[in-house]
This record gives C-alpha cells, structure tokens and sequence, in this order.
C-alpha cells in the first residue's frame, strides 16, 4: 500500500534525525492517494501495473523530470525503488575529473544515426572523465511480465515524464525485431546496470553516441552510490580523435566479437576489426593464445599444481600487454597474486595484489583508499 507522505516530518529537528519513521519514506506505488500529495522525491505520480506472470509482483514508472538537466525515469518494482530513492541526492564521487566544457562539444555535434565517429575529443587525458547523468532504467524482467503493448506504453511514459523526450527518441536504432521505436531504441543504446541486485537496463542518451571499438580509448564507470556515470579515458586522446569504448568484453578474437556485435545488430567496423589481414591475424592468435592459457590456468589448479598455473599466468600478463587489453592486466596482477598467496608467498603475493590495485587506480577504474591492500588480502583468504 502507499504511504502518505504528507504526514511525515521531511525536516526534523537534529535531536530526532536519528528515527527514520518521522522523515519521509519516497513514495512506493500509485495508491499514495490522488490529492496534492508531495511525491518527493519523484515529480510524477508513480504509474504501477501489476505482473501478467506472475500476479502480485508490481511495476510501477518513476520520474524525476529535473534530476540533473535531462531527468531520470525508472522503471522497476517499488521496493527497488524505494530502496534506491536515496541516489538521486547523490553524486559520482572524486569529481575531480571532471571536464565540463565537453558537453557543449558533444550535444553541439550530435549527429543522429551515424556511425561516424560523431564524438569527438578536444583532449582528454588518462583517468580523466567526463560525467554523465540522467537516464532511463528499465528492470529486465519487466518487458518478460507484461504483455508488449503494456510494456511499450510504459516505456513511452518513462520517456514522455523526462525533461526532454527528444534527446531519448533522437537516438539510433538497429533492432530487426522490436515492433516499437522505445524497444528499439533501448535494445540498440542501452547497457546492463544492477539496482538493488536485480539485472536492469539503463539508458544514458549521452554514453548512447558512443560508438563501439574493440580497442577503446575509453570505458564507463558506473557510480556505485549515485544514477551518475563517467567515461574514462584509458589513454591520452588527441584532440579531433573519436572517443571509443567497447560494449563487448575485450578479450575475444574477430570471429567471436563480430558475433557479439551482431546481436546489437551492426557488424563492427573499427580500426581493430578491419585492420590489414597480418594485423587481424596477430591480433586474433594472441587472443586465441590467452583463453588456451587461461583453461591451462584452471586445469592446473585444479590439479595442484602451482608452478604450471603461474608460469601460464605470466604469458597471459604479457599477451594482455601486447594487445593493449589494460583490464585484463589489471586483473591478471590480482590472479598471479592469489596463487602466490595460495603457495604461501604472502611477499610476492602483496606485491602483485599492490600492482592490480595501482593498475586499477592508474586506469581511473576505482578511487584509491587506504584500506584497498588490506580488503583485497583479507578477501584472499575468504
Ligand atoms: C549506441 S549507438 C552508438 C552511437 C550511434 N553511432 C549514433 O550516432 O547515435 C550504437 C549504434 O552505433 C553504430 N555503431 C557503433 N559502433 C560501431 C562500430 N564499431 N561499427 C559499426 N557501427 C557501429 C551501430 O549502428 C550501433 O547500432
């Protein structure tokens, strides 16, 4: 049921800020009552609809039009909602990155439906980001629930209540199956988000302009605590030079990623993907050469035997040098460290624990705190 949320005390005194029931819970569904009643912090009355499948499980749309400058809509179940309210107050942290006057280069450059790399840089340097808000959420087993035409009228809502509808609708759309321009538009430009632990969609019209590159420059940071995103630049990126990020994991040969690419329903034409044959097929024999390894790794594992899974390890730090794939090195640190930890080299198992977390940082992945060494040791022995 909803909750009236005229009652409760949206200020209280400091000596009472404590007890949670005197501030005001977000709103949760539709039946919160049809009179003024301050739906803080959505701007819309929650629209709910209740699950075809599976009855008793209910979806509702909530809208904050003047969140951040695009708004943000959210399509999921009111607990989720009521849960996650709390990130429309906050923001990416570490905001030091920030390059504000890219947006105005972007939007001004906007072109709808091109593959030409429309985005553009002026400079953007290592670990330096741009933040993006406001966005539609959609959870992904709401379109399974509802029959489509209920699905697709909601999705019309949780565009129609953003501050501009246009900036979702003008986007590109390559879908051979949706039967309607919002399903389009979502599966072609949206990403896999978690909230509250359940799979979501989410859809930021500005990270949507990205084209894809099996080799990026740069990659989407997702904020923990807020509805924000970052793009991160891997490396320098020259001014005029496209901005790139890849929407496919990073490690696979040109077959595979083409097949990967062609359920988004393009077939990718990057620098990578059409490189010169000897280029393709270094590229590709390295990759081959890194998932072999990386079953010789397990097998070896599996079979105690440690010195075969480093040994393996280490070819797989350098084939993941030598193809640029920065990720996977960092990653690949943490691996070596764990098995050091595992033989009982607890030296040169904090030393490679210590260069993932610094490859990490240095690649703007996550913010350094002091405590990361100590956390990442301790979940070693977990
Ligand atoms: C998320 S959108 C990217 C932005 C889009 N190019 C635009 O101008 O709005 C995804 C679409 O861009 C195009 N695209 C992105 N990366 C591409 C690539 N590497 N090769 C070919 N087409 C690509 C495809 O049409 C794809 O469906």
């Amino acid at each position: 049921t909803g909750i009236a949320t005229k009652h409760c005390l949206r200020d209280p005194p400091p000596a009472l800020r404590h007890d949670g029931q005197l501030r005001c819970p977000p709103p949760i569904d539709e039946s919160t009552g049809p009179k003024p009643v301050d739906w803080s912090p959505w701007t819309h009355r929650p629209e709910c609809v209740e699950s075809e499948k599976d009855p008793g499980v209910k979806y509702c749309v909530y809208s904050n039009s003047r969140h951040g400058d695009q708004g943000i809509s959210i399509i999921t179940k009111p607990k989720t909602a009521a849960d996650s309210a709390g990130m429309l107050n906050e923001e990416f942290p570490g905001a030091t990155h920030l390059i504000p006057r890219y947006r105005a280069t972007l939007l001004s450059t906007c072109r709808p439906r091109a593959w030409v790399s429309w985005l553009r840089a002026r400079l953007l340097k290592p670990r330096r980001s741009w933040r993006i808000g406001r966005l539609v959420v959609l959870d992904l087993s709401f379109p399974k629930a509802m029959q489509k035409h209920v699905g697709h009228q909601y999705l019309h809502l949780a565009s129609d209540q953003l501050a501009d509808p246009e900036r979702v609708l003008g986007l590109g759309r390559s879908s051979t199956a949706a039967v309607d321009i919002m399903e389009d538009i979502l599966g072609t430009n949206s990403f896999s988000y978690t909230l509250g632990g359940d799979a979501h969609m989410a859809l930021y019209p500005e990270v949507a302009r990205i084209n894809h590159a099996c080799k990026p420059n740069a990659f989407v940071r997702f904020s923990p605590t807020s509805f924000d995103v970052k793009v991160v630049a891997f490396r320098d990126i020259e001014a005029g030079e496209e901005i790139t990020i890849s929407y496919i994991p990073m490690n696979h040969p040109r077959e595979k990623r083409q097949r990967d690419l062609r359920r988004w329903g393009f077939e990718c034409k990057c620098s990578l993907c059409t490189a010169s044959k000897t280029e393709i097929a270094t590229s590709d024999y390295r990759r081959e050469k890194i998932a072999s390894l990386q079953e010789n790794v397990m097998k070896a594992i599996s079979e105690l035997d440690g010195t075969t899974a480093v040994r393996a390890s280490y070819d797989i730090l350098e084939l993941a040098k030598a193809e640029d794939i920065h990720t996977m090195v960092a990653s690949q640190y943490e691996v070596i460290a764990r098995l050091f930890w595992k033989a009982g080299d607890v030296e040169t198992a904090t030393k490679y624990a210590q260069k993932s977390l610094d490859t990490h940082v240095e690649l703007g992945y996550i913010d350094s705190r002091p405590d990361d060494l100590e956390l990442l040791l301790k979940d070693f022995t977990t």
